[in-house]
């Protein structure tokens, strides 16, 4: 008789992973049967909402680097970089080398997927422990208010990562997109780390050799139309827990809001230019004096808004904490304490998401 063995889920992208989520509604499919609901669940509290009216701080830009430069070594193009890594957490870069037809496609591929029926795209729905797939945004309590978002994460670098099954493997020119955008993406977050290496007193693969091959990961989040904008949040404001994260947004449609000096500011889409932002990992290794910002996104009530997020991280096993470069006792005494990059991720989504308080579980 064969004996049939339960497996521990320790498979790949499977067991503890991440963290754990409860599984919430689909916001997609709540609209397809009202378009104008707005669930109670959905509701921010008066003090979260965000304020839809003129934006007081237009003049206010998020700073823009010419990556062309950049490779040039162009020193006044790099103290631009020191200076919007210091004063922003946020830059967008443009002349990055990504083909407009791979952004396109990716963005394509994107849309083709959130179209499909519910059915299909469940296929690739993700687990209660699980992070790769298609479904919501971690949420730990029965009580915590939801984003007005679905999402799909998929893990792309190192290509052992990826894990098919939450793939949909059977729409044509997803794979073939997503691929692609990733690969020209690598690209573009490598000369990224090698000027960060550099301005963080190393030489360009300080990085690379302090941290070895760099995770990537991609997160496509949906945000449909909302009757009431004003009520509701896309993403509730959180820093990412990444090195870095390059964002494709929406060409047209504002979205994305980052706290700057305390106050709100839309990051007003530039076409073909990517957001790039500083995440948690990089302020633990540079002590400090790069910050990973807060954010958030709003929805709108005229048009769906999507956005793809790549996030550049350390391996799940490497451990993280304040360069050697970026300490010194005297002047710059250790802010942050060692930790293993999974150990952080765990308890950043073991909390709600909360703005930055989850930086707390590093400080000293
Ligand atoms: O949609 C956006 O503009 C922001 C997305 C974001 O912050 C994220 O995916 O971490
Ligand atoms: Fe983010």
């Amino acid at each position: 008789m064969e004996l049939k063995v339960v497996k521990a889920s320790v498979e790949k992208g499977e067991g503890l992973g991440w963290g754990k989520s409860l599984l919430v509604p689909n916001i997609q499919e709540i609209l397809k049967n009202d378009s104008q609901s707005v669930p109670e669940r959905y509701i921010q509290e008066p003090k979260d909402r965000p304020l839809i009216s003129q934006n007081l701080f237009d003049s206010l830009q998020v700073p823009v680097i010419d990556f062309s430069m950049l490779a040039q070594k162009d020193a006044n193009e790099i103290r631009k970089l020191d200076l919007a890594c210091k004063e922003w957490g946020f830059f967008q870069i443009i002349n990055h080398g990504v083909r407009e037809e791979i952004m396109v496609n990716m963005k394509a591929a994107m849309a083709a997927f959130f179209e499909l029926p519910f059915q299909e795209k469940s296929k690739c729905a993700k687990g209660a422990n699980e992070i790769q797939g298609y479904g919501q945004n971690f949420v730990v309590s029965e009580k915590q208010k939801l984003d007005w978002c679905d999402m799909m994460f998929l893990k792309t670098f190192p290509h052992e990562t990826r894990n098919f099954k939450f793939w949909p493997l059977t729409l044509p020119g997803f794979k073939e997109a997503v691929e692609e955008y990733s690969t020209e993406i690598r690209k573009v977050s490598n000369k990224i780390d090698a000027n960060l290496s550099v301005l963080m007193g190393m030489d360009e693969n300080g990085l690379k050799r302090k941290l070895g091959e760099f995770q990537q990961g991609i997160r496509m989040n949906y945000y449909p139309t909302c009757s009431r904008p004003d009520l509701v949040l896309g993403i509730s404001p959180h820093s990412d827990g990444s090195l870095f994260t390059l964002l494709l947004q929406d060409d047209e449609i504002n979205g994305l809001q980052i706290k700057h000096k305390e106050v709100w500011i839309d990051a007003k889409p530039i076409p073909n230019s990517l957001v790039v932002n500083i995440g948690d990992a990089i302020e633990i290794l540079s002590n400090g004096m790069y910050k990973s910002i807060e954010h958030r996104a709003i929805s709108n009530e005229k048009k769906p808004r999507m956005s793809i997020a790549t996030f550049v991280m350390p391996g799940d096993e490497v451990q993280i904490g304040p360069l050697d470069s970026m300490v010194n006792e005297k002047h710059l005494p250790r802010s942050y304490r060692n930790i293993k990059y999974i150990d952080y991720i765990r308890q950043k989504f073991a909390m709600k998401m909360q703005g930055k308080a989850h930086t707390a579980i590093v400080k000293l």
